[in-house]
This record gives C-alpha cells, sequence and structure tokens, in this order.
C-alpha cells in the first residue's frame, strides 16, 4: 500500500505553517504557544499514524504542554507499550513539522516511510488514541491533530477526551496488550493495588479515613484533580481533600502546582494554613504526570510556619529504602534472589547527597542519565527492579516481567518471612501503571 498523496496533501493546506518559527522536538513532545501550534499537532497526527502502521499497533497521542503557563500547549506521542516515542523518530517528527512547502511534506513522509518500511510490516489498520489536558486550546488542537491521523488511509483516530497523561499511556499499553483499557479498568487497577499494598500491609492503617491520615492534594488546577475525584469515588476508605480543582476560578498551573512548589519552595496557593500543620500534601502539575509531597511545620519568622519538601530525590530515596530492605531479607533465604538485580536512576540534577546516600549508605546501583522521562524510563527497565525520579517529581518503580512472574510464582512457604514477598508483589501491583504518573503515587 502506498501513500494517499492527494488525500495528504488536501488535509494539509488546512493546516499552514506559521512562518519565521522553527518548532524543536524537546524532551517530550512539541511545545508552544497553543494559539500557534495547530499545523505541529495536525503534523504529530501524521506521526502517530505512520508509527500505527510501522508497528501494527495503537498508538497515544496526547495534548498538553504539562507544567508551563495555560496559554501553552503541546503534543507528546506514546509507543504501542506506553512509553514516549521512540527516539528513532524524533528527528523525522522535526522535520516535518517545519517543513514549509506541502509538495515537501509529502516527500518527506515517503522518503521516511521508504527509509523504515513503515508499509512493509503494517496491515492496513492503524490506530491512534487522542487525548488532552484541560487548557482552552486543547479542544481545537485535538481535532487537528485527529485530521492528521486521518489524513493517512487506514488509520482511524479514537478521541477519548480528557485524561491525564499518563492515564493514556496506560490505556495505549492496555489496548494492545488486549486487556481492559478504559479509564474505569485504569481506576480499578490501582484501586486494588492501593488496597493491597496500602490497606491491607499495614494494618494499624486500616482506618485510612481518620481525620489524621488524610491526604491535602494542589491538583495544579488541572487535570489531575478531576481525575482524583474519580479515582477516590472506587478507593474506599480514603479521604481526600483536593484544593485547586480548577472549578473556583484557579488558573492551571498558576501559583500552583508540582512545578511551582518544588522551584520556589512556597506553598501553592490555597496551602500553608496553621490549619493543615504537620498534614501530608501532595502537589501534581497540569498533566499529572509528576508528584512532589510537602509539609508545614512551625518556624519562628514571620510566616510562623515553613514549607516541607519531599521532592522527587526524596521520594525515590523513602521507595529505595524500603525496596532494599524488603530485598535483603529474600535474599538472606532464597538463592536465585540473590541475582535479582534492582537499580535506581536520576539525572544530573539530583541533589548529590541522596546519590552518595544511595551509593554509600544503601549500596544501591545508581545511574545517571540526561533529562527527561525517555531516558532515564528505558534505564530504570534494564533492571529487574527499577526505580527512577527526577527532582522535579517525574518518576515510577518499574518491575520486569519476568522478575514479577517468578516472584508470584514462588510459593511463600519458601520463605520464613512471607511478609517481605507479599510486600514486593504489592509494590509492583501499585506501581502496575508503567509510566510516570502522579495518581499512583500520592499515598
Ligand atoms: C515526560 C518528560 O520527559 N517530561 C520532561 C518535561 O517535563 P513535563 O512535565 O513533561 O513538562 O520537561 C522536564 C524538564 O523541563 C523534564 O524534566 C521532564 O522529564
Amino acid at each position: 500500500m502506498g501513500l494517499d498523496a492527494s488525500r495528504l496533501i488536501k488535509a494539509a493546506s488546512g493546516f499552514p505553517l506559521p512562518p519565521g518559527i522553527h518548532f524543536s522536538y524537546g524532551t517530550a513532545g512539541f511545545r508552544a504557544d497553543g494559539s500557534i501550534l495547530d499545523c505541529v499537532v495536525f503534523r504529530a497526527g501524521i506521526v502517530a499514524a505512520l508509527r500505527s502502521l510501522n508497528t501494527g499497533s495503537t498508538i497515544g497521542l496526547m495534548i498538553t504542554a504539562s507544567h508551563n503557563p495555560i496559554q501553552d500547549n503541546g503534543v507528546k506521542i506514546a509507543d504501542p507499550n506506553g512509553d514516549m516515542l521512540s527516539q528513532e523518530w524524533e528527528p523525522f517528527a522535526e522535520s516535518l513539522a517545519n517543513e514549509s512547502n506541502l509538495e515537501n511534506v509529502v516527500q518527506v513522509v515517503e522518503d521516511f516511510m521508504q527509509k523504515n518500511g513503515v508499509f512493509k510490516v503494517s496491515a492496513s489498520s492503524g490506530k491512534v488514541l487522542l487525548a488532552r489536558d484541560t487548557r482552552p486550546s486543547g479542544g481545537r488542537l485535538l481535532d487537528a491533530a485527529k485530521q492528521g491521523v486521518e489524513a493517512i488511509a487506514g488509520v482511524s483516530a479514537e478521541v477519548i477526551g480528557v485524561l491525564t497523561t499518563p492515564q493514556l499511556h496506560w490505556m495505549v499499553r492496555a489496548t494492545n496488550r488486549g486487556v481492559g483499557a478504559s479509564e474505569h479498568d485504569y481506576y480499578s487497577q490501582i484501586s486494588s493495588g492501593f488496597k493491597r499494598c496500602i490497606v491491607d500491609m499495614i494494618p494499624m492503617r486500616k482506618n485510612l479515613a481518620s481525620p489524621s491520615e488524610l491526604v491535602i492534594v494542589d491538583g495544579a488546577n488541572g487535570v489531575g484533580a478531576m481525575k482524583l475525584s474519580g479515582l477516590q469515588a472506587i478507593i474506599p476508605n480514603v479521604q481526600l481533600n483536593v484544593r485547586n480543582c480548577g472549578s473556583e476560578g484557579g488558573i492551571l498551573n498558576e501559583l500552583v502546582g508540582a512545578d511551582y512548589v518544588q522551584k520556589e519552595r512556597k506553598f501553592p496557593q490555597n496551602f500553608g494554613h496553621a490549619s493543615d500543620l504537620t498534614k501530608m500534601c501532595a502537589s501534581f502539575d497540569g498533566d499529572a504526570d509528576r508528584i512532589v509531597f510537602f509539609y508545614s511545620q512551625k518556624s519562628e519568622d514571620a510566616e510562623g510556619i515553613t514549607l516541607r519538601l519531599l521532592d522527587g530525590d526524596k521520594i525515590l530515596t523513602l521507595l529505595a529504602i524500603f525496596i532494599q530492605k524488603h530485598l535483603q531479607e529474600l535474599r538472606s533465604e532464597v538463592h536465585w534472589l540473590s541475582s535479582v538485580n534492582f537499580g535506581v536512576v536520576q539525572t544530573a540534577y539530583a541533589n548529590g547527597a541522596s546519590t552518595k546516600f544511595l551509593k554509600e549508605n544503601l549500596g544501591v546501583e545508581v545511574v545517571l542519565t540526561p533529562t527527561g522521562v525517555k531516558h532515564l524510563h528505558h534505564k530504570a527497565a534494564q533492571y529487574d527492579i527499577g526505580i527512577y525520579f527526577e527532582a522535579n517529581g517525574h518518576g515510577t518503580v518499574l518491575f520486569k516481567e519476568e522478575f514479577f512472574a517468578v516472584l508470584t510464582k514462588t510459593a511463600p512457604s519458601e520463605f520464613r518471612t512471607e511478609g517481605g514477598l507479599r510486600t514486593l508483589c504489592r509494590i509492583s501491583s501499585l506501581y502496575c501503571i508503567q509510566s510516570s504518573t502522579a495518581l499512583t503515587s500520592n499515598k
């Protein structure tokens, strides 16, 4: 099957390239002021459609500018297993996005297809799932992306609507695995992981609804707040107090959200009250793929209250201590577990004290990668158990599937401290979401 050039040119002519601007493919896709992105997003739709034909799988396309201001927007593409678009495709995406001549657009696509055998692998039934966050330009840009997908014959676009970025990544992965991939399935998976990991594992905290256990969440006036209420509806016994939901006139990412709290070391709007003292709080970013925690303490200064931040480095360190402890217990009992490798991944921006602690005090292998989830995720996935976090709060825990399968099949009777085995299985059930997500880390 060849490219339908006239169909592509006709569709592309509706989305002219704004003159004099070069669009760069950044750490996670294209970003710019939302008013000038129609062409780039349309062409990202073409890239996603071709990727779908090339891989013979469903691909995801997300319209979001994450932690950036409300007037910005952007586009990220999710690969079949829920990872970021393969880095090999980034130069193609960038040259397509910047081609000003329509005839050349076809040429760029044809050359790339020829080089990569896009249509050799494909059946004639590609599919792209499309979603967006809550930005005002999101609906218009989602439509541009849809038209880009449909400009490629044989590929269909399914608009899912408003989602967090991790939800879209998860749905793409679940769709390609042929398991339940609805938003409700997503909540059910987190909810059962939460129940197994938090509620059952820590009996004394069973009554999580008690006011002292309340977690207060800063939703950054974005999609995370909205989705958290969906999740809360099916998680029993947990009371979350969600502020900055965007419904009371608050502006997305303005004086709120993970980026603000982490960079400014300030309370987000509607936090920092005396009544919140010592309570655990969490901040999402605009598309809920970052989280940082914080709490307040009494201080001597004029404000009287100081913010204590748990950024990605601290979250990673706490997780590493926890997993290392259980792993060491199990290794002392079961021979094959001694070969299980466990490592953590940070970027060069990580606090050096955390890296030193992880290496020297905890004895964990630490690898540094460039900034960007695609780099950290890829590296962490090479371990049986890998944790990655950027200081800004992107991160997760990954369990290699083969390792997890052996772990869950191992009879509890082989272990004296059965609890350690159960704990690892339970943690993996909470982090089974696979992509950096604020919702699973909300504990
Ligand atoms: C998915 C991804 O790679 N996101 C990138 C990107 O963050 P966003 O929250 O997606 O804007 O830029 C950050 C640097 O500004 C980088 O730290 C991070 O890894």
